[in-house]
């Protein structure tokens, strides 16, 4: 059967409530899909000599120097795929890409268990919607396109934080999957087939990662925005590495859950999430440069030690949490535009946050963007923002009235905000940028492959 061309999107994130606790599954975490996707397009590769390669080619023509190409060899039954990234040319750097690469192993090595061995060659291209990476000057005359050119390599690029790489894995993975498997065996539109995406694609996170984190990015990338229960953490640590005895087995198994030791238990709940009608999520990205690495640790180290402080915040904070996800809903079935509550929920939120950062020494909301929220919320027409996700200094989240001049009364704000900052003479946190993302209620979805003219080879 010839293969036809096929695209996939999956969203970005936003984990408005429940950093760290997310972490344990005791706890949930409130996480919104954002309308900044990335897209996968795959396509089969024909070379005009009419040799046949045994190769993927990956492009991500957005920005420079993005080529991979990859061997794939069968190692058997046992071991699965095997993925070998190739050098484009003697000349040129191996620039790898490990999402990518454990992606493209993963993904070849399930299918391989359903379809068999023989895979033909592809080329792949990854287009990502453009408020992922901060803008760079080169881009400016390109800024109406649908996709920006960033002008730069990918690894020079500035990200805002809205999880593209599990973005990537899930559409990438979704890609590779209806591409090479039939209907039958693999679907993007029943829930079979968005719970084995899920399984596969949080494993080869975790493996591209090299760690196991809560996975609530990957979820919301497959099922959109929803209240979020971690899978215990034990399913994911005792799997081989691709080409290794018995991998193929163990990932068809627990992609499948054909064992009672590979039943996934993560929840999933979309009935939990809403956002009510007249109001919209937007996100501002600071720029300062990478998140303060190791808050994570940190922060559990903090929790071990002082377990009875921090079971007590925790224990609030869920509880807060909650209550903030039901008077969403609230407001959201009984169509009201009283926002007090909701204000309140926000403000209890964020000063047990900065509890949090006090007695751990973790900046969640730290005292810069302690200001910056403040600021936000007395903006007519925003009800609250919090720092999201881990927090630190790089990103604020906000819930606002779904209207023009709020966003343009916000970025007046931003503005004088950005200016007063320059001038001040303390230590001062970076420029701040509204983008221009909203929540998006639903995952990953199958694309019309034919709409990314200009951008295939
Ligand atoms: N457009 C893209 N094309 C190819 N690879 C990409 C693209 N975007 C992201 N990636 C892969 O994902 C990596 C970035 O992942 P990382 O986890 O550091 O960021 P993130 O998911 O955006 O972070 P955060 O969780 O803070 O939102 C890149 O180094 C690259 O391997
Ligand atoms: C701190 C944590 O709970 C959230 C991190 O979120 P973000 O990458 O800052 O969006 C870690 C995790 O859930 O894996």
């Amino acid at each position: 059967m010839a293969l036809s061309s096929k695209a996939v999107s999956a969203p970005g994130k936003v984990l408005l409530a429940g950093g760290y606790l997310v972490l344990d599954r005791e706890y949930t975490g409130l996480v919104f899909g954002l309308d900044a996707r990335i897209h996968v397009h795959i396509q089969p590769l024909h070379t005009s000599s009419g040799v046949t390669l045994s190769e993927i080619i990956v492009r991500s023509p957005q920005f420079k120097y993005a080529i991979w190409e990859y061997g794939y060899r069968w190692t058997g039954p046992d071991g699965g795929m095997q993925v070998t990234h190739l050098r484009v040319s003697a000349l040129q750097k191996l620039q790898t890409n490990p999402f990518v690469e454990t992606a493209l192993s993963y993904a070849l090595s399930y299918i391989s268990t359903v379809a068999g061995p023989a895979i033909n060659p592809a080329s792949i291209t990854i287009l990502a919607d453009n408020d992922y990476y901060s803008h760079t000057a080169t881009d400016k005359e390109t800024s109406m396109d649908r996709f920006s050119s960033f002008g730069v390599p990918l690894s020079e690029a500035h990200k805002t934080g809205l999880g593209s790489s599990a973005a990537l894995v899930t559409a990438f993975t979704a890609a590779l999957l209806v591409h090479y498997l039939s209907e039958d065996q693999f679907s993007l539109s029943n829930d079979a087939g968005r719970s084995r995406l899920h399984n596969l694609a949080q494993a080869a996170h975790c493996a591209a990662q090299g760690k196991v984190g809560s996975g609530f990015d990957v979820a919301s990338a497959v099922y959109g925005s929803c209240l979020y229960r971690r899978f215990s953490p034990s399913l994911l640590e005792s799997h081989g590495e691709p080409g290794t005895s018995g991998f193929a087995a163990e990932l068809k198994s627990l992609v499948e859950e054909s064992d009672p030791s590979t039943k996934w238990d993560t929840e999933i709940v979309k009935s939990a999430v809403k956002v009510p009608n007249g109001l919209r999520l937007v996100m501002c990205d600071v720029d300062c440069g990478s998140k303060t690495p190791g808050m994570v640790k940190r922060l559990l180290a903090w929790r071990k030690d002082e377990p009875e402080e921090a079971d007590r915040i925790w224990k609030q904070l869920q509880e807060k949490n909650e209550g903030l996800a039901a008077e969403l809903v609230r407001l959201a079935e009984t169509e009201s535009h009283d926002c007090q509550q909701l204000r309140e929920r926000i403000t209890g939120i964020r000063a047990l946050t900065r509890e949090m950062s006090k007695c751990s020494g973790v900046p969640v909301e730290p005292e810069s963007q302690t200001r910056l929220l403040d600021a936000c919320s007395s903006v007519p027409g925003v009800v609250g923002g919090v720092a999201p996700g881990a927090g630190g200094f790089d990103a604020v989240a906000l819930l606002i009235e779904d209207r023009e001049e709020v966003i343009s009364e916000l970025s007046g704000l931003l503005e004088r905000w950005n200016h007063d900052e320059q001038q001040g003479s303390e230590a001062r946190v970076g420029r701040v940028r509204l983008l221009r993302v909203r929540e998006d209620m639903e995952g990953v979805r199958a694309e019309d492959p034919a709409g990314y003219e200009g951008w295939l080879q």
